[in-house]
């Protein structure tokens, strides 16, 4: 007879016990995973319940998340010390925290101090990094309460240097990374990715990374950076985005030689090789997230830029960052800057110093708007713009060895070595620098170009600062005060001869989230060149004569959710326009729906 004393009953009563908890961690994952791919209609569901209408702190979140150690590990569900009582007991945390009750609020306070009290800026993106890692929600308050602040730390310029030391500094992996030893098996490696309804893919290949040139894989930074502003600055819920670098080797011979490199150890592969790997890549993508998930190419090299534009153009929803939204941000600031030099946009005369993917898409935006604005061909309005590149101006004598993109501004000039001698001869009323060169707007040409100018308009738009074409300390110091600078990296305000000057930040991030925003609540399926109009538009329209009275030609970034808003709405108002939003019936009220539907970084109660 099996006789069962009570110490080995108490055994089995705790080895039952220990089981149902395991058994119930087990189902509460499941229960999140299959939570995460639950799809419901209507427009509110894209962005479930993370956004901001149905996401009260007074509400209970009622999705099973894990418990225990693992909840804490868990960086999309973790509150640390932020867990009240009731929560460290349902979700077996008692003993996993310190005792004390930290608020949100003051977590924020104490990370933000930390943040602070780091001198170099590469030190604060790490503990940035280190932060999204344990605790999303916090970092994205963080970000989103102190925007202005953190802005260069998450994004330019510091990423910048983040991606030349990406090895060196790498703890915990970020993103999705595709090399070519994942040919033939992508599919297999979006299947790993943890979150199912990914809607927003920044993808790089790392060969032009800012204007840093060829980081390989370590440009890995540059889709995190990009889609953390997606949530920040534009509302989407995190879950949504899947960040990208796509390795084919690189050219970097110092990144090939450092051991702490982190990607293939090989020169770039072109070609046909090159190609099938990227399209296995866009045919993955749309196979596993539907034809509605926006691809956003960022810092691929000229060469594959407009290729991959255009080939994507018409079978997937995707734009080229570089190539359009920095075109949109760019004319933004021109419209809005009309009424402190007068006139119309066809008044001006524009000189850009580069002419590779942003210098000849801000051309194209410009001479659209010329060209439907003063009701003139797209050809004569093209003829208002110059480009110069590293071979000098752009004319037609040097047509049979242009570059496809550039023939479009090729006019008839004889030929100017240098920029200053195509400032001289051309007479500008706008520069913009595109050269990814810094230091090239020198004193000669700020001089020159305030000779004949009033106000001149001066673009330097290269990042990360380090390759802006000037600072604004120069570009207001030799003009003695006359221009209104914009800058695609952020710089202070600047005081000359006793008066202080601001500048704006002509960069994409104002353009690019918006744009994301509207494309989802519309459910647009392929993206417009109109609709970036409609984004700089809009964008200009923000720009206030209190903003313009500081010579400031860009709202300030501390407004950018609204300001993001008002993109999403006015991109998604073209969409249904043109026939491209599948999202029915269209909301009455664009605005109010991208507002209601920005995501919060509040934490919420866990029953
Ligand atoms: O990332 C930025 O700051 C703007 C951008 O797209 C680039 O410079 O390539
Ligand atoms: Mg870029």
């Amino acid at each position: 007879m099996f006789m069962l004393t009570a110490v080995g009953f108490v055994k089995i009563l705790r080895l039952m016990e220990s089981q149902l908890r395991d058994l119930r961690r087990e189902l509460n994952l499941l229960a999140e995973k299959d939570s995460g791919l639950a799809v419901r209609g209507g427009v509110r569901d894209v962005f479930g319940e993370d956004s901001a209408t149905e996401d009260q702190p007074t509400t209970p979140w009622t999705r099973a998340v894990a418990s225990g150690v693992e909840l804490l590990r868990d960086p999309r569900y973790n509150k640390g010390t932020a867990f009240t009582e009731v929560e460290r007991d349902n979700h077996y945390l008692r003993g996993l925290l310190p005792p004390a009750y930290i608020s949100q609020d003051l977590q924020e306070k104490r990370v933000l101090a930390n943040i602070r009290s780091y001198e170099d800026p590469l030190q604060k993106y790490i503990a940035m990094m280190d932060l999204s890692e344990r605790n999303e929600r916090l970092f994205f308050k963080l970000l989103i309460d102190n925007v202005e602040e953190l802005l260069p730390v998450v994004y330019t310029p510091t990423v910048g240097e983040a991606c030349q030391k990406y090895g060196s500094i790498f703890r915990r992996p970020h993103g999705l990374y595709i090399s070519l030893k994942e040919r033939g098996k992508v599919l297999d490696v979006l299947k790993n990715w943890p979150e199912k309804n990914v809607q927003i893919i920044v993808v790089t290949d790392g060969e032009r990374i800012l204007g840093l040139g060829d980081l390989g894989l370590q440009g890995m930074g540059i889709p995190i950076g990009k889609l953390a502003l997606y949530v920040a600055l534009g509302g989407l819920r995190p879950s949504l985005c899947l960040p990208v670098s796509i390795d084919v080797g690189t050219n970097n011979q110092k990144l090939l030689d450092d051991p702490y490199y982190i990607g293939l150890r090989q020169k770039r592969t072109t070609g046909e090789e090159y190609d099938a790997l990227i399209h296995e890549f866009m045919l993955a993508a749309k196979q596993e997230y539907g034809e509605k998930v926006l691809i956003q190419f960022e810092d691929f090299a000229n060469h594959n830029a407009f290729k991959l534009l255009a080939k994507y153009g018409r079978t997937h929803l995707v734009f080229n960052d570089d190539i359009q939204g920095t075109a949109a941000v760019a004319l933004a600031g021109l419209v809005a800057s009309l009424p402190l030099t007068g006139g119309t946009l066809a008044d001006h005369r524009f000189l850009f110093l580069g002419a590779g993917e942003a210098g000849t898409g801000i051309a194209e935006i410009i001479a659209t708007e010329i060209s439907r604005k003063a009701n003139i061909p797209l050809e004569e309005a093209r003829r208002k713009i110059w480009l110069v590149d590293s071979k000098g101006l752009v004319v037609k004598s040097r047509w049979d060895s242009l570059q496809h993109f550039k023939r479009d501004y090729a006019h008839e000039h004889e030929e100017c070595k240098t920029l200053l001698s195509a400032v001289q001869a051309l007479k500008p009323t706008v520069l913009i620098g595109t050269s990814g060169q810094g230091s090239t707007f020198t004193k000669d040409v700020i001089e020159t170009i305030s000779s004949f100018n009033e106000k001149p308009l001066i673009f330097a738009l290269s990042n990360p600062t380090s390759q802006s074409e000037c600072t604004a300390d120069q570009a207001y110091t030799w003009c003695k005060g006359k221009c209104i600078f914009a800058s695609g990296s952020p710089f202070g305000p600047v005081t000359v001869d006793g008066k202080t000057y601001y500048s704006g930040q002509a960069n994409n991030a104002y353009i690019f989230p918006g744009m994301g925003l509207g494309c989802i609540i519309a459910g647009v399926i392929r993206i417009h060149d109109d609709m970036f109009l409609k984004a700089a538009e809009a964008l200009a329209s923000l720009v206030t004569k209190e903003h313009l009275d500081k010579g400031l030609v860009y709202p300030p970034f501390q407004n950018i959710r609204k300001i993001s808003a008002h993109i999403g709405a006015a991109v998604a108002a073209k969409a249904y326009e043109l026939g491209l939003a599948t999202r029915l019936p269209r909301p009455d009220d664009l605005l109010a729906c991208a507002e209601s539907c920005q995501y919060s970084p509040v934490y919420r109660p866990y029953r």
